[in-house]
């Protein structure tokens, strides 16, 4: 396994070109957001614009419309069950995120439908949260392979079939292989696999245990993989980062909401651009 440094997210996040507009750092969009679950979608989408997306658009229940826009006003909404709303935002995003909150129900299933048939080999796929849990009862995967699931134990007990108990690394790594694109499973050291490499995250701590902290993860890896690329470097770069803005808050405080998370990244992520190459 390969651990992931400061030096490796400091060599992904650089200063941005002057020659540049919103069109230059990607266009993200997050489905998800049911009735119960608003605030998912809400910190994903929040954590995508303040990690420096481009262009974020939100696919989530009409009921948390004025939500999102009074919490993140940057942010476009339209309503995950409108078919046409959703099939044009899937033909003009970069990165999608999909399942913060979505739920299990007959709407998310149709929208995780739509979502794995219209996806192609230029747009990265992030499979999260409820899309994950659907994927694994449903038996589907998306045929494109530019895919990052980021499952907890849980969900990765539904999706791969190990119990909790039996996912060590190289049982992680044998089913992550079953699998297309590159899997995170979500843990105390949240470990990588890629086709080709396997990573250990070795920093973040039990200030990251509030619900919300992975839906802020989903959004900070769609703007990496936007700026960025959609490359293993990248991918790290992500996990560490949203682990080291909650242990640099967790010097002072007990927990490190995901709005205060959120709230950091900039910061951070200047800091890692200010680093020599
Ligand atoms: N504010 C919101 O709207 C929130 C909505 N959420 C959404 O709620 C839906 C259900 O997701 P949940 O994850 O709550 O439910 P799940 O039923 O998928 O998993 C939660 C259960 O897994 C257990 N577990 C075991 N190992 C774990 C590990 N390493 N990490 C995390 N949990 C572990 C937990 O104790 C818990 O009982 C998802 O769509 C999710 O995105 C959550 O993200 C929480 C916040
Ligand atoms: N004790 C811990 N140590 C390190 N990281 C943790 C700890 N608890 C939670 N995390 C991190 O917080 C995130 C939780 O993700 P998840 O369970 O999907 O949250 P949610 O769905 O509520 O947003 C993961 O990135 C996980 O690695
Ligand atoms: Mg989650």
């Amino acid at each position: 396994m390969n651990t992931i440094t400061f030096d490796l997210a400091a060599k992904v996040v650089r200063p941005r070109p002057a020659i540049s507009h919103k069109g230059t750092f990607g266009r993200v969009l997050i489905i998800g957001g049911a009735p119960q679950y608003g605030g998912a979608a809400i910190l994903s989408a929040s954590a995508a614009v303040y990690a420096g997306a481009g262009l974020v658009t939100v696919a989530l229940a009409a009921t948390h419309h004025a939500a999102l826009r009074t919490r993140l006003p940057e942010a476009m909404a339209i309503t995950w069950t409108d078919d046409d709303d959703v099939s044009d935002a899937l033909r003009a995003a970069d990165v999608i995120v999909i399942g913060p909150g979505l739920g299990v129900d007959a709407a998310a299933l149709a929208v995780l439908r739509q979502t794995l048939a219209a996806v192609n080999a230029q747009q990265t796929l992030i499979i999260d949260g409820s899309a994950i849990t659907l994927c694994a009862s449903q038996h589907l995967t998306p045929a494109h392979a530019n895919v990052v699931w980021t499952p907890h134990q849980m969900e990765w007990q539904r999706l791969s079939g190990l119990a909790i108990a039996d996912q060590t690394p190289a049982a992680n790594q044998a089913a992550a292989a079953e699998l297309p694109g590159t899997v995170i499973v979500k843990q105390h050291r949240t470990e990588i696999f890629t086709p080709t490499a396997a990573f250990v995250n070795p920093i973040g701590g039990p200030e990251l245990a509030t619900g919300g902290s992975g839906d802020t993860l989903t959004g900070i890896l769609a703007a990496f993989i936007g700026q960025f690329s959609a490359s293993a470097e990248t991918i790290c770069a992500a996990v560490y980062t949203h682990s080291a803005v909650a242990a640099a808050i967790a010097k002072t405080q007990y927990v490190a909401l995901p709005t205060a998370v959120i709230a950091a990244l900039p910061g951070y992520m200047r800091q890692l651009a200010n680093q020599p190459n």
